[in-house]
Protein backbone atom coordinates (compact mmCIF):
# COMPACT_ATOMS: atom_id res chain seq x y z
CA UNK A 1 0.00 0.00 0.00
CA UNK A 2 1.45 4.06 -0.83
CA UNK A 3 1.85 6.23 1.35
CA UNK A 4 -0.61 8.84 2.20
CA UNK A 5 3.33 10.96 1.50
CA UNK A 6 4.06 9.15 -1.56
CA UNK A 7 0.49 9.27 -2.73
CA UNK A 8 0.31 13.55 -2.22
CA UNK A 9 4.15 13.82 -3.99
CA UNK A 10 2.45 11.86 -6.97
CA UNK A 11 -0.41 14.41 -7.40
CA UNK A 12 1.71 17.42 -6.86
CA UNK A 13 4.23 15.93 -9.68
CA UNK A 14 1.14 17.05 -11.93
CA UNK A 15 0.81 20.35 -11.51
CA UNK A 16 3.28 23.65 -11.59
CA UNK A 17 2.10 27.34 -11.02
CA UNK A 18 -0.28 28.66 -13.56
CA UNK A 19 1.20 31.00 -16.57
CA UNK A 20 0.87 34.76 -15.28
CA UNK A 21 -1.84 36.90 -16.16
CA UNK A 22 -2.67 40.25 -15.34
CA UNK A 23 -5.56 41.19 -13.60
CA UNK A 24 -7.10 44.49 -12.22
CA UNK A 25 -6.38 45.15 -8.20
CA UNK A 26 -10.60 44.13 -8.36
CA UNK A 27 -10.28 40.51 -9.63
CA UNK A 28 -6.76 39.95 -7.86
CA UNK A 29 -7.83 39.37 -4.27
CA UNK A 30 -6.41 35.75 -3.38
CA UNK A 31 -4.61 35.31 -6.07
CA UNK A 32 -0.56 34.80 -6.16
CA UNK A 33 1.66 37.22 -7.09
CA UNK A 34 3.79 36.37 -9.74
CA UNK A 35 6.27 39.26 -10.05
CA UNK A 36 7.71 41.58 -6.85
CA UNK A 37 5.80 44.65 -6.82
CA UNK A 38 8.48 47.49 -6.22
CA UNK A 39 8.04 51.06 -5.19
CA UNK A 40 8.84 53.92 -7.33
CA UNK A 41 7.91 56.58 -5.13
CA UNK A 42 7.99 57.62 -2.00
CA UNK A 43 5.32 56.54 -0.17
CA UNK A 44 3.90 59.47 1.60
CA UNK A 45 4.72 60.91 -1.31
CA UNK A 46 4.80 63.79 0.20
CA UNK A 47 5.77 65.46 3.80
CA UNK A 48 1.47 65.76 4.67
CA UNK A 49 -0.31 66.65 7.74
CA UNK A 50 -1.26 64.24 10.58
CA UNK A 51 -4.04 65.92 11.79
CA UNK A 52 -6.84 68.97 11.37
CA UNK A 53 -5.19 71.97 12.40
CA UNK A 54 -2.33 74.78 11.57
CA UNK A 55 0.77 73.90 9.57
CA UNK A 56 3.32 76.71 11.52
CA UNK A 57 7.39 77.20 11.89
CA UNK A 58 7.83 75.62 15.39
CA UNK A 59 10.01 78.13 16.46
CA UNK A 60 7.11 80.57 16.19
CA UNK A 61 4.76 78.73 18.53
CA UNK A 62 7.42 77.59 20.47
CA UNK A 63 7.09 79.47 24.03
CA UNK A 64 2.91 79.43 23.31
CA UNK A 65 0.75 78.52 26.50
CA UNK A 66 -2.84 78.92 26.90
CA UNK A 67 -2.45 82.09 29.17
CA UNK A 68 0.34 83.35 26.91
CA UNK A 69 -0.61 82.33 23.57
CA UNK A 70 0.71 83.31 20.23
CA UNK A 71 -1.27 84.30 17.11
CA UNK A 72 -0.57 84.36 13.63
CA UNK A 73 -1.72 85.50 9.89
CA UNK A 74 -3.70 82.77 8.90
CA UNK A 75 -2.22 82.55 4.83
CA UNK A 76 -4.18 79.96 3.37
CA UNK A 77 -6.79 77.27 4.19
CA UNK A 78 -5.28 73.83 2.58
CA UNK A 79 -7.77 71.12 2.12
CA UNK A 80 -6.37 67.24 1.40
CA UNK A 81 -6.17 67.12 -2.50
CA UNK A 82 -5.23 71.19 -2.35
CA UNK A 83 -2.32 71.91 -4.92
CA UNK A 84 -1.40 75.14 -3.23
CA UNK A 85 1.72 75.51 -1.91
CA UNK A 86 1.76 79.07 -0.06
CA UNK A 87 5.31 79.89 1.99
CA UNK A 88 4.79 80.21 5.49
CA UNK A 89 7.27 82.61 6.52
CA UNK A 90 7.79 84.42 10.20
CA UNK A 91 4.57 85.06 12.11
CA UNK A 92 2.52 83.11 9.49
CA UNK A 93 0.47 79.96 8.99
CA UNK A 94 -2.15 77.96 7.08
CA UNK A 95 -4.78 76.11 8.10
CA UNK A 96 -4.29 72.35 7.19
CA UNK A 97 -6.61 69.56 6.92
CA UNK A 98 -5.24 65.53 7.72
CA UNK A 99 -3.27 64.52 4.05
CA UNK A 100 -2.61 67.94 2.84
CA UNK A 101 1.10 68.42 1.64
CA UNK A 102 2.81 70.82 4.60
CA UNK A 103 3.38 74.14 3.22
CA UNK A 104 7.04 75.02 2.43
CA UNK A 105 8.40 76.84 5.17
CA UNK A 106 6.02 75.19 7.85
CA UNK A 107 7.73 72.40 10.40
CA UNK A 108 5.09 71.47 12.12
CA UNK A 109 0.95 71.19 12.58
CA UNK A 110 -0.94 72.71 15.94
CA UNK A 111 -4.28 70.64 15.79
CA UNK A 112 -6.90 72.56 15.66
CA UNK A 113 -8.23 71.91 19.34
CA UNK A 114 -5.11 73.94 20.70
CA UNK A 115 -6.59 77.00 19.16
CA UNK A 116 -9.26 78.81 18.45
CA UNK A 117 -9.80 77.77 15.19
CA UNK A 118 -9.47 80.92 13.58
CA UNK A 119 -9.99 81.85 9.90
CA UNK A 120 -7.63 84.91 9.14
CA UNK A 121 -5.53 84.81 12.68
CA UNK A 122 -5.20 82.11 14.88
CA UNK A 123 -4.67 81.92 18.06
CA UNK A 124 -1.89 79.41 19.09
CA UNK A 125 -2.77 78.03 22.96
CA UNK A 126 0.27 75.60 23.23
CA UNK A 127 3.95 75.35 21.94
CA UNK A 128 5.19 72.30 19.25
CA UNK A 129 8.42 71.02 17.79
CA UNK A 130 9.64 70.82 14.34
CA UNK A 131 7.84 67.50 12.74
CA UNK A 132 4.99 67.18 14.92
CA UNK A 133 1.91 65.64 13.54
CA UNK A 134 4.19 65.73 10.03
CA UNK A 135 4.21 62.59 7.89
CA UNK A 136 6.93 62.10 6.48
CA UNK A 137 7.18 61.69 2.75
CA UNK A 138 8.67 57.80 2.34
CA UNK A 139 8.75 57.31 5.50
CA UNK A 140 6.44 53.79 4.77
CA UNK A 141 8.28 53.01 1.05
CA UNK A 142 11.19 54.44 -0.80
CA UNK A 143 11.77 54.16 -4.73
CA UNK A 144 13.43 50.55 -5.04
CA UNK A 145 11.32 49.47 -1.80
CA UNK A 146 10.22 45.66 -2.39
CA UNK A 147 6.38 45.94 -1.09
CA UNK A 148 5.25 42.95 -2.25
CA UNK A 149 7.77 39.74 -3.44
CA UNK A 150 6.44 37.28 -6.26
CA UNK A 151 4.67 35.00 -4.27
CA UNK A 152 2.70 36.43 -1.85
CA UNK A 153 -1.01 35.85 -1.62
CA UNK A 154 -3.24 39.02 -2.04
CA UNK A 155 -5.21 39.83 0.40
CA UNK A 156 -6.93 43.24 1.32
CA UNK A 157 -4.11 44.53 3.05
CA UNK A 158 -1.79 43.85 -0.11
CA UNK A 159 -3.80 44.96 -2.40
CA UNK A 160 -4.09 48.22 -0.74
CA UNK A 161 -0.09 49.12 -0.78
CA UNK A 162 0.03 47.81 -4.71
CA UNK A 163 -2.75 50.44 -4.88
CA UNK A 164 -0.94 52.92 -2.65
CA UNK A 165 2.00 52.33 -5.17
CA UNK A 166 0.28 53.52 -8.49
CA UNK A 167 -0.73 49.63 -9.60
CA UNK A 168 -4.01 49.35 -11.22
CA UNK A 169 -3.36 45.74 -12.69
CA UNK A 170 -1.25 42.88 -10.98
CA UNK A 171 0.65 39.94 -12.77
CA UNK A 172 -1.07 36.87 -11.15
CA UNK A 173 -1.18 33.13 -11.25
CA UNK A 174 -4.51 32.36 -12.53
CA UNK A 175 -7.49 30.78 -10.80
CA UNK A 176 -7.12 26.93 -11.93
CA UNK A 177 -10.23 25.96 -13.44
CA UNK A 178 -11.34 22.68 -12.49
CA UNK A 179 -14.13 20.23 -14.08
CA UNK A 180 -15.52 18.39 -11.02
CA UNK A 181 -17.67 14.96 -11.75
CA UNK A 182 -19.45 12.13 -10.04
CA UNK A 183 -20.06 8.74 -11.19
CA UNK A 184 -22.85 5.99 -10.37
CA UNK A 185 -25.94 4.79 -12.17
CA UNK A 186 -27.24 5.19 -8.28
CA UNK A 187 -26.74 9.31 -8.63
CA UNK A 188 -29.67 12.05 -9.27
CA UNK A 189 -30.05 15.48 -9.09
CA UNK A 190 -30.52 16.53 -5.02
CA UNK A 191 -34.29 17.41 -5.07
CA UNK A 192 -35.50 15.20 -7.49
CA UNK A 193 -37.94 12.41 -7.04
CA UNK A 194 -36.05 9.16 -6.25
CA UNK A 195 -36.63 5.44 -6.86
CA UNK A 196 -35.30 2.36 -4.76
CA UNK A 197 -31.70 2.50 -5.02
CA UNK A 198 -31.42 5.96 -6.11
CA UNK A 199 -29.37 8.47 -4.30
CA UNK A 200 -29.22 12.34 -4.58
CA UNK A 201 -25.82 13.25 -5.88
CA UNK A 202 -23.62 15.17 -3.30
CA UNK A 203 -20.21 15.14 -4.08
CA UNK A 204 -20.22 16.98 -7.12
CA UNK A 205 -21.50 19.71 -5.32
CA UNK A 206 -19.20 18.81 -2.37
CA UNK A 207 -16.19 18.89 -5.04
CA UNK A 208 -17.35 22.34 -6.84
CA UNK A 209 -17.63 24.20 -3.44
CA UNK A 210 -14.00 22.79 -2.12
CA UNK A 211 -12.53 23.64 -5.09
CA UNK A 212 -14.02 27.04 -5.29
CA UNK A 213 -12.91 27.27 -1.55
CA UNK A 214 -10.02 26.40 -2.46
CA UNK A 215 -9.56 29.78 -4.69
CA UNK A 216 -10.44 27.35 -8.04
CA UNK A 217 -13.34 27.55 -10.68
CA UNK A 218 -15.47 24.97 -10.77
CA UNK A 219 -17.14 23.80 -13.92
CA UNK A 220 -19.72 20.87 -12.38
CA UNK A 221 -20.74 18.99 -14.39
CA UNK A 222 -22.79 16.74 -11.93
CA UNK A 223 -23.25 12.91 -12.48
CA UNK A 224 -22.58 10.62 -14.95
CA UNK A 225 -23.73 7.05 -15.34
CA UNK A 226 -21.52 3.69 -14.88
CA UNK A 227 -21.21 3.43 -18.61
CA UNK A 228 -18.11 3.92 -20.10
CA UNK A 229 -18.64 5.34 -23.48
CA UNK A 230 -20.61 8.39 -21.57
CA UNK A 231 -17.44 8.71 -19.18
CA UNK A 232 -15.14 8.85 -22.24
CA UNK A 233 -17.33 11.31 -23.93
CA UNK A 234 -17.75 13.29 -21.44
CA UNK A 235 -13.74 13.60 -20.17
CA UNK A 236 -13.21 13.69 -24.28
CA UNK A 237 -15.26 17.40 -23.95
CA UNK A 238 -12.89 18.88 -20.92
CA UNK A 239 -9.87 18.01 -22.55
CA UNK A 240 -8.29 21.61 -23.50
CA UNK A 241 -10.96 23.14 -21.56
CA UNK A 242 -9.85 22.52 -17.93
CA UNK A 243 -6.67 22.48 -15.97
CA UNK A 244 -7.52 19.82 -13.78
CA UNK A 245 -10.68 17.11 -13.68
CA UNK A 246 -11.59 15.76 -10.12
CA UNK A 247 -14.04 12.47 -10.46
CA UNK A 248 -15.62 10.75 -7.53
CA UNK A 249 -16.95 7.25 -7.36
CA UNK A 250 -15.99 3.91 -9.92
CA UNK A 251 -12.41 3.37 -8.16
CA UNK A 252 -12.95 0.47 -6.24
CA UNK A 253 -12.81 -3.28 -6.93
CA UNK A 254 -16.71 -3.52 -8.07
CA UNK A 255 -18.49 -5.11 -11.23
CA UNK A 256 -18.93 -1.56 -12.78
CA UNK A 257 -16.26 0.76 -11.51
CA UNK A 258 -16.84 2.94 -14.47
CA UNK A 259 -13.52 5.60 -13.55
CA UNK A 260 -11.13 2.79 -13.03
CA UNK A 261 -12.57 0.67 -16.22
CA UNK A 262 -12.28 3.57 -18.59
CA UNK A 263 -8.91 5.27 -17.32
CA UNK A 264 -6.60 2.03 -16.36
CA UNK A 265 -6.12 1.91 -20.21
CA UNK A 266 -4.64 5.42 -19.89
CA UNK A 267 -0.91 5.32 -19.57
CA UNK A 268 -0.45 8.17 -17.81
CA UNK A 269 -2.83 7.34 -15.38
CA UNK A 270 -2.50 5.06 -11.77
CA UNK A 271 -4.60 3.45 -9.60
CA UNK A 272 -3.41 2.40 -6.13
CA UNK A 273 -4.26 1.72 -3.04
CA UNK A 274 -3.65 4.44 0.10
CA UNK A 275 -3.11 3.89 3.50
CA UNK A 276 -5.53 5.87 4.99
CA UNK A 277 -9.08 5.59 6.12
CA UNK A 278 -11.28 6.92 4.54
CA UNK A 279 -9.80 7.73 0.99
CA UNK A 280 -8.04 4.24 0.43
CA UNK A 281 -8.83 3.55 -3.04
CA UNK A 282 -7.08 6.41 -5.31
CA UNK A 283 -6.56 7.27 -9.22
CA UNK A 284 -4.09 9.90 -10.58
CA UNK A 285 -2.05 10.64 -13.31
CA UNK A 286 -2.87 12.64 -16.51
CA UNK A 287 -5.09 12.06 -20.28
CA UNK A 288 -3.35 11.55 -22.94
CA UNK A 289 -3.12 15.32 -23.91
CA UNK A 290 -1.79 15.99 -20.46
CA UNK A 291 -4.73 16.91 -18.03
CA UNK A 292 -4.41 16.04 -14.56
CA UNK A 293 -6.94 13.86 -13.45
CA UNK A 294 -7.40 13.08 -10.09
CA UNK A 295 -9.76 10.05 -9.24
CA UNK A 296 -11.20 10.11 -6.08
CA UNK A 297 -12.91 7.10 -4.05
CA UNK A 298 -17.27 7.40 -4.16
CA UNK A 299 -18.00 7.80 -0.78
CA UNK A 300 -18.70 11.16 0.53
CA UNK A 301 -16.50 11.41 3.39
CA UNK A 302 -13.74 9.49 1.05
CA UNK A 303 -14.05 12.22 -1.32
CA UNK A 304 -13.64 15.27 1.41
CA UNK A 305 -10.77 13.91 2.60
CA UNK A 306 -9.12 12.69 -0.71
CA UNK A 307 -9.95 16.41 -1.74
CA UNK A 308 -8.27 17.66 1.27
CA UNK A 309 -5.37 15.56 1.22
CA UNK A 310 -4.38 14.86 -2.20
CA UNK A 311 -6.18 17.86 -4.38
CA UNK A 312 -6.28 21.08 -2.50
CA UNK A 313 -2.84 21.22 -2.18
CA UNK A 314 -2.39 20.69 -6.52
CA UNK A 315 -4.77 23.43 -6.97
CA UNK A 316 -2.96 25.66 -4.92
CA UNK A 317 0.47 24.56 -6.50
CA UNK A 318 -1.89 25.29 -9.81
CA UNK A 319 -2.53 28.61 -7.86
CA UNK A 320 1.09 29.80 -7.22
CA UNK A 321 0.72 28.57 -4.01
CA UNK A 322 3.67 27.89 -0.96
CA UNK A 323 1.88 27.26 1.44
CA UNK A 324 -0.06 24.09 0.24
CA UNK A 325 -1.56 22.47 3.22
CA UNK A 326 -4.07 23.26 5.68
CA UNK A 327 -3.17 24.96 9.34
CA UNK A 328 -2.96 22.67 12.22
CA UNK A 329 -3.70 22.80 15.85
CA UNK A 330 -3.25 20.16 18.56
CA UNK A 331 -6.35 19.39 20.44
CA UNK A 332 -7.78 17.40 23.53
CA UNK A 333 -9.95 14.30 22.99
CA UNK A 334 -13.60 14.65 24.14
CA UNK A 335 -15.07 11.20 23.34
CA UNK A 336 -13.09 8.73 22.24
CA UNK A 337 -12.46 6.13 19.58
CA UNK A 338 -11.42 3.05 17.95
CA UNK A 339 -8.88 4.16 14.43
CA UNK A 340 -8.38 0.90 12.43
CA UNK A 341 -4.78 0.84 13.56
CA UNK A 342 -3.23 -0.38 9.97
CA UNK A 343 -4.32 3.11 8.54
CA UNK A 344 -3.39 6.86 9.09
CA UNK A 345 -7.04 7.68 10.26
CA UNK A 346 -8.66 11.10 9.37
CA UNK A 347 -12.11 11.89 11.93
CA UNK A 348 -14.25 14.59 11.20
CA UNK A 349 -14.11 16.47 14.10
CA UNK A 350 -15.97 19.51 15.64
CA UNK A 351 -13.79 21.94 17.34
CA UNK A 352 -14.69 23.83 20.13
CA UNK A 353 -12.44 25.78 22.21
CA UNK A 354 -12.02 25.05 26.03
CA UNK A 355 -10.82 26.84 29.01
CA UNK A 356 -7.03 25.30 27.96
CA UNK A 357 -7.15 25.10 24.21
CA UNK A 358 -9.05 23.67 21.37
CA UNK A 359 -11.57 20.49 22.57
CA UNK A 360 -12.35 17.72 19.41
CA UNK A 361 -15.55 15.72 19.29
CA UNK A 362 -16.33 13.41 16.63
CA UNK A 363 -18.51 15.19 14.64
CA UNK A 364 -20.71 12.01 13.25
CA UNK A 365 -22.11 9.76 15.73
CA UNK A 366 -20.44 7.05 13.40
CA UNK A 367 -17.74 8.21 13.20
CA UNK A 368 -15.32 8.39 10.40
CA UNK A 369 -17.66 5.85 8.21
CA UNK A 370 -17.33 7.28 4.68
CA UNK A 371 -20.75 6.66 3.89
CA UNK A 372 -21.49 9.51 6.69
CA UNK A 373 -21.88 13.10 4.47
CA UNK A 374 -24.26 14.17 7.16
CA UNK A 375 -22.33 13.75 10.45
CA UNK A 376 -19.45 15.71 7.78
CA UNK A 377 -21.72 18.44 8.35
CA UNK A 378 -20.48 19.02 11.46
CA UNK A 379 -17.16 18.87 11.01
CA UNK A 380 -14.50 21.61 11.05
CA UNK A 381 -11.21 19.82 11.39
CA UNK A 382 -9.90 16.23 10.75
CA UNK A 383 -8.59 14.51 13.35
CA UNK A 384 -4.78 12.87 12.33
CA UNK A 385 -4.86 9.49 14.21
CA UNK A 386 -1.12 7.53 12.69
CA UNK A 387 -1.19 4.30 11.82
CA UNK A 388 -1.02 1.72 14.31
CA UNK A 389 -2.17 3.84 16.84
CA UNK A 390 -4.41 2.41 20.22
CA UNK A 391 -7.66 3.72 20.90
CA UNK A 392 -8.04 7.26 21.30
CA UNK A 393 -9.22 8.26 24.74
CA UNK A 394 -10.76 11.66 25.91
CA UNK A 395 -7.98 13.48 27.27
CA UNK A 396 -5.96 12.55 24.87
CA UNK A 397 -4.37 15.11 22.13
CA UNK A 398 -4.58 14.85 18.73
CA UNK A 399 -3.29 17.06 15.43
CA UNK A 400 -5.97 18.13 13.74
CA UNK A 401 -6.05 19.78 10.39
CA UNK A 402 -8.45 22.92 10.14
CA UNK A 403 -10.45 22.37 7.54
N1 LIG B 1 -14.46 -5.40 -2.36
C1 LIG B 1 -14.11 -4.17 -2.01
N2 LIG B 1 -15.05 -3.24 -1.95
C2 LIG B 1 -14.73 -1.99 -1.59
C3 LIG B 1 -13.40 -1.67 -1.27
C4 LIG B 1 -12.42 -2.68 -1.36
O1 LIG B 1 -11.22 -2.49 -1.10
N3 LIG B 1 -12.82 -3.91 -1.76
N4 LIG B 1 -13.09 -0.42 -0.85
C5 LIG B 1 -14.17 0.28 -0.22
C6 LIG B 1 -13.76 1.65 0.02
S1 LIG B 1 -12.66 1.89 1.24
C7 LIG B 1 -14.31 2.67 -0.67
S2 LIG B 1 -13.90 4.28 -0.22
C8 LIG B 1 -15.29 2.51 -1.74
C9 LIG B 1 -14.88 3.35 -2.95
O2 LIG B 1 -15.66 2.95 -3.99
P1 LIG B 1 -15.80 3.70 -5.34
O3 LIG B 1 -14.84 4.78 -5.47
O4 LIG B 1 -15.80 2.70 -6.40
O5 LIG B 1 -17.17 4.41 -5.17
P2 LIG B 1 -18.61 3.89 -5.56
O6 LIG B 1 -18.64 2.42 -5.45
O7 LIG B 1 -18.98 4.51 -6.82
O8 LIG B 1 -19.42 4.53 -4.39
C10 LIG B 1 -19.18 4.21 -3.06
C11 LIG B 1 -20.34 4.70 -2.20
O9 LIG B 1 -20.46 6.08 -2.30
C12 LIG B 1 -21.72 6.47 -2.80
N5 LIG B 1 -21.53 7.58 -3.73
C13 LIG B 1 -20.79 7.53 -4.84
N6 LIG B 1 -20.85 8.70 -5.49
C14 LIG B 1 -21.63 9.50 -4.77
C15 LIG B 1 -22.08 10.82 -4.94
N7 LIG B 1 -21.72 11.55 -6.00
N8 LIG B 1 -22.89 11.36 -4.03
C16 LIG B 1 -23.28 10.62 -2.97
N9 LIG B 1 -22.86 9.36 -2.73
C17 LIG B 1 -22.08 8.79 -3.64
C18 LIG B 1 -22.22 5.27 -3.54
O10 LIG B 1 -23.60 5.25 -3.69
C19 LIG B 1 -21.68 4.17 -2.66
O11 LIG B 1 -22.50 3.98 -1.55
O12 LIG B 1 -15.35 1.16 -2.10
C20 LIG B 1 -15.47 0.26 -0.99
N10 LIG B 1 -15.70 -1.03 -1.53
O1 LIG C 1 -11.19 4.00 2.42
MO1 LIG C 1 -12.82 4.08 2.00
O2 LIG C 1 -12.39 5.61 1.51
O3 LIG C 1 -12.82 4.14 3.73
O4 LIG C 1 -14.28 4.28 2.73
Amino acid sequence: MRTIEEHLAAALALVRPLDPQEVALEDALDLVLALDVTCAVELPRFDNSAMDGYAVRASDVAAATAADPVRLVVLADLAAGSAEHPEVGPGTCARIMTGAPVPPGADAIVPVELTDGGLTQVRIDAGTRAGTHVRRAGEDARPGDLVLAAGTTLGPQQIAAAAAAGFARLLVHRRPRIAVLSTGSELVAPGAELRRGQIPDSNSFLLAAAVRAAGGIAVRIGAVPDDAATLRRVLAEQQGQVDAIVTSGGVSMGAYDVVKEVLTAEPGMEFVQVAMQPGKPQGLGTLTDGTPLFALPGNPVSAFVSFEVFVRPALRRLAGRMDLGRPEVCATVVDGWQPPGERTQYMPVALERGPAGWLARRAARGGSGSHLVAGLAGAQGLAVVGAGAGEVRPGDSVRVLVV
